[in-house]
């Protein structure tokens, strides 16, 4: 997609402008000027800018630039695209008196955009030595929503024809086939005799048509191997738009107002087009080229397949004020407006073999070639990557659940610690009394050792009643061997390894066994408690860390899970595009079939015709010998006869 160029050029102030209408239209009010740099134009009043009337463009021109400055900025290029297969249009668009004619025609000292471009043309296509040209021009105008033919003296009213191959065309359009610049002119001189101008008060000499100028270029390779035999075809339109005008203005009456009513209407119909078009896509709905000969004569111009440049005059006389605002919002939104112009190359049935060949012949190999080796590689390591995600997801789901049971243990644990502990915050019984209550015994651990943080380990069962014991068992409810297992993340230890402490017998009931009340305390109830508590920050630390390891064992999940989504995801485009690639194969190799059997017959039928020929030449020679003797036999009697 490529914007359109556009362009605002300012003509320099004429003598003459002053206003001629009967009374004095708002804008004339005085003090008001544009102030025009390269790439701004601003409304001043009063030196103050006046709101909503500053635009900006890629390029603005004063009085003082002149055609040939114009042409190079923004016509030469497209001039060289369309020498190189692209359409192309040029048009002048602006208020009546704005300098359009002076811009596209030019003056005896300077030649406009037209001679400019046809020059080029031939110079661009002589210094492409390797291609052969052939240029034909015709030279149109749409007069009153009529279409003459400039070329043609007394031309009748043309129609607007559209076929697929063609495109929209005049039907009888005149084309002459050129050979030089020199003969173009003629040709363009011949039009302007026939071109409709009229006087008016704005203009002695105003356009009351628009013109349209068309060189259609085509060009093959000299050497046609180079080509595979295309050739190119664009065409490029040099248009001359009549300008818009306010009756008042111009004064116009009977058929200058009829004509100036078709120039207005269409003008509008085109800044419809171009106002459709610069909206964006789905606010854009039907594009209304039909609506007049001149959008329907220019649609591939705008928003189709050709590069465009759009040069709007202004009138800088402070009269002109809200014409040339129009013109400068007509500008703005034209550069808008995106082209899709490409290379229009025709393609004769041997080329369009041989190209089809070509690419049925790069399909195959990307098929054959590395291109299905290398997609299989892909669909292999993706397959690969699967798996060992899936393998990772699984050890991480195994951790989590590992980790959500050892917290649960550690949270039960905590309740019953904190259980514990309530109970001797509540008991009645003071620290002194412990000594000799059996309930002590219940607080007691065999061990006097503390308990490493985080660790709690019991046998489930054991087998005889030992001295000494690691492990208290009424620790047993809250832990067991596989929890041991994994505290020490799998890491195997001997239960009877650990250090022993020589002391107590664990008393489950004060009623069980009373003999034990005489136990003595070894520890301080304070001690014991301030231990428990310990016990359990220490437990409540690690089951905080414990949850926190959790949530980022969660996080990893929930990563491992979504990569997994997006590899299944490629692995299932991966196949498709497999799928694709086979089906495609499948039919290159059916269309080479189908190539192949055409080939049969057409061998078959030129056997055949062969064999036509020679039994026709055979009929021949024996028909002529017949004829040759018949007359010799004539002769001879003829000789004969005395
Ligand atoms: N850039 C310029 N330099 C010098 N003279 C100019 C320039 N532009 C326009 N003029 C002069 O201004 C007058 C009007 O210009 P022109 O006929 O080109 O206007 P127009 O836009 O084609 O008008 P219309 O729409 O009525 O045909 C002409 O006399 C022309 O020579």
């Amino acid at each position: 997609m490529e914007k359109i160029s556009v362009a605002v050029r300012f003509r320099p102030p004429t003598a003459a402008a002053t206003d001629p209408s009967p009374s004095p239209s708002p804008s004339s009010g005085g003090d008001r000027e544009w102030r025009v740099d390269d790439t701004r134009v601003a409304l001043l009043h009063r030196n103050a800018p006046v709101p909503g009337a500053s635009f900006a463009f890629d390029h603005v021109f004063d009085g003082t630039a002149t055609n040939d400055r114009i042409y190079g900025v923004l016509v030469r290029s497209l001039i060289r695209a369309a020498v190189d297969g692209f359409n192309g249009t040029a048009f002048a668009y602006g208020q009546t008196s704005s300098g359009k004619t002076f811009t596209m025609n030019g003056s005896g000292d300077q030649p406009g955009i037209i001679p400019l471009a046809v020059r080029d043309v031939f110079d661009t296509a002589r210094e492409a030595t390797d291609r052969e040209f052939l240029i034909r021009v015709s030279y149109m105008e749409i007069y009153n929503e009529e279409i003459n033919d400039l070329l043609t003296l007394g031309s009748e009213k043309l129609p607007i024809h559209e076929s697929l191959e063609r495109g929209v065309y005049v039907a009888g359009l005149r084309e002459e086939i050129v050979n030089s610049a020199e003969q173009v002119f003629e040709l363009l001189e011949l039009g302007e005799e026939n071109r409709h101008f009229g006087e008016t008060n704005m203009n002695v000499r105003s356009s009351r048509s628009h013109t349209i100028f068309r060189m259609v270029i085509e060009s093959s390779a000299k050497n046609q191997m180079d080509s595979g035999d295309a050739i190119r075809v664009s065409v490029l339109n040099l248009v001359d738009l009549a300008g818009s005008e306010r009756i008042a203005k111009t004064g116009a009456g009977g058929v200058r107002l009829n004509e100036g009513k078709h120039i207005n209407k269409s003008l509008m119909i085109l800044g419809n087009v171009i106002n459709k078009l610069s909206e964006s896509g789905k606010q854009r709905g039907h594009i209304p080229y039909r609506d007049s000969k001149l959008t329907r004569i220019l649609q591939p111009a705008l928003g189709g397949n050709a590069k465009t440049s759009i040069i709007c005059t202004a009138a800088p006389e402070e009269i002109h004020v809200e014409e040339t605002k129009g013109t400068l919002q007509f500008a703005s939104r034209a550069k808008c407006v995106s082209n899709c112009a490409q290379v229009n190359e025709i393609l004769t049935d041997a080329a369009l073999l041989k190209r089809q060949k070509q690419e049925i012949e790069e399909l195959r190999k990307k098929l054959q070639g590395s291109h299905s080796e290398a997609l299989e590689q892909v669909i292999l390591k993706q397959r690969n990557d699967m798996h060992k995600f899936e393998r990772e997801r699984d050890r991480l789901a195994t951790e989590l659940e590992e980790e959500r049971r050892l917290t649960e243990t550690l949270q039960q644990r905590l309740t019953e610690q904190q259980k514990m502990l309530d109970g001797i915050n509540n008991t009645s019984i003071s620290p002194d009394q412990f000594t000799d209550s059996i309930q002590l015994d219940a607080l007691k651990t065999p061990n006097s050792k503390e308990r490493p943080a985080g660790f709690v380990a019991s046998r489930s069962t054991y087998s005889k009643d030992v001295e000494f014991s690691p492990i208290p068992e009424n620790l047993g409810t809250v832990a067991d061997e596989d929890l041991w297992m994994q505290l020490n993340k799998g890491c195997i230890t001997d239960l009877d390894m650990l250090e022993m402490t020589p002391g107590l017998k664990c008393v489950s009931s004060l009623a069980e066994d009373k003999t034990l009340a005489t136990t003595p305390v070894e520890e301080p109830i304070d001690t014991r408690c301030q231990r428990l508590e310990k016990d359990c920050n220490s437990d409540r630390q690690q089951l905080e860390d414990s949850k926190v390891r959790c949530a980022a064992l969660e996080n990893e999940c929930d990563t491992l899970k979504k990569e997994n989504s997006s590899l299944q995801d490629a692995l299932a485009k991966s196949r498709k595009d497999a799928d694709r690639l086979v089906a495609e194969k499948e039919e290159v190799l059916k269309e080479l079939e189908l190539e192949k059997s055409r080939m049969e017959e057409l061998k078959q039928e030129i056997r055949l015709f062969s064999q036509a020929f020679s039994q026709r030449q055979g009929q021949l020679t024996s028909l002529y010998t017949k004829s040759k003797a018949i007359v010799d036999n004539c002769k001879t009697s003829q000789l004969a006869l005395p």
